[in-house]
């Protein structure tokens, strides 16, 4: 198995279209914990508004936000950790999700809006189109040092070194919630 399994409970965030699935499938099976897409804990009200490109709000994110940080926190006492999609745009967002969920930590993907831009015009079948680019970069607030619990990437290299990166980063930071490792 790759990495030490240390961090039993990783969120995997950053802006539609920045590779949280794919990073987060790979990192979950590597780690050999449980993938939990956070795109299937949103009420149907919100991906159909997604879908008709219309963003959503905090209101609107406030009960899926609530449903995940409840889908962490069951994995709390459990020998089986989880890796979790959500793009926890804003800074209160990953509050909401560390509250009565202790060590969690993000793996930020960051890259530039050209980037993530091209993957999306790419990517087929997807009810986020890459239009909503520029509104979830607009909600986006970047972690900064004093989130000390975040991981950033840098997703322009390819998947398998993106997920490289992302556990030789996880296994560097010795003890969750305690150092920051920035890599790219
Ligand atoms: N490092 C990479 N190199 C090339 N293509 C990538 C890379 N990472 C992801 N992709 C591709 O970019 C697209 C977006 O990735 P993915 O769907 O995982 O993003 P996401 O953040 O989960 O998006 P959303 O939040 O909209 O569901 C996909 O088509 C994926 O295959
Ligand atoms: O907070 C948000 O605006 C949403 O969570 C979006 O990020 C989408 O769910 C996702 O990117 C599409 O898959």
């Amino acid at each position: 198995m790759a990495g030490d399994n240390l961090h039993k409970r990783i969120i995997v965030m950053g802006v539609s279209g920045s590779g949280k699935s794919k990073v987060a499938e790979e990192l979950a099976r590597q780690l050999n914990l449980e993938f939990i897409d956070g795109d299937d804990l949103h009420p149907e009200a919100n991906i159909n508004k997604m879908a008709r490109g219309i963003p959503l709000n905090d209101e609107d994110r406030a009960p899926w936000l609530e449903r995940i940080r409840c889908e962490i926190s069951g994995f709390g006492h459990n020998d089986k950790g989880c890796v979790v999609v959500c793009s926890a745009l804003k800074r209160r967002y990953r509050e909401q999700l560390r509250t009565g969920n202790p060590g969690i930590v993000f793996v930020y993907l960051h890259g530039e809006r050209a980037v993530i831009l091209q993957r999306m015009q790419k990517r087929q079948g997807h009810f986020m189109q890459a239009s909503m680019l520029d509104s979830q970069l607009a909600v986006l607030e970047v972690p900064g040092p004093e989130e000390n619990d975040v991981i950033e990437i840098d997703v322009r290299p390819t998947l398998e070194e993106v997920v490289r990166q992302a556990l030789a980063a996880l296994s560097a930071q010795p003890e969750p919630g305690t150092a920051k490792v920035i890599s790219g």
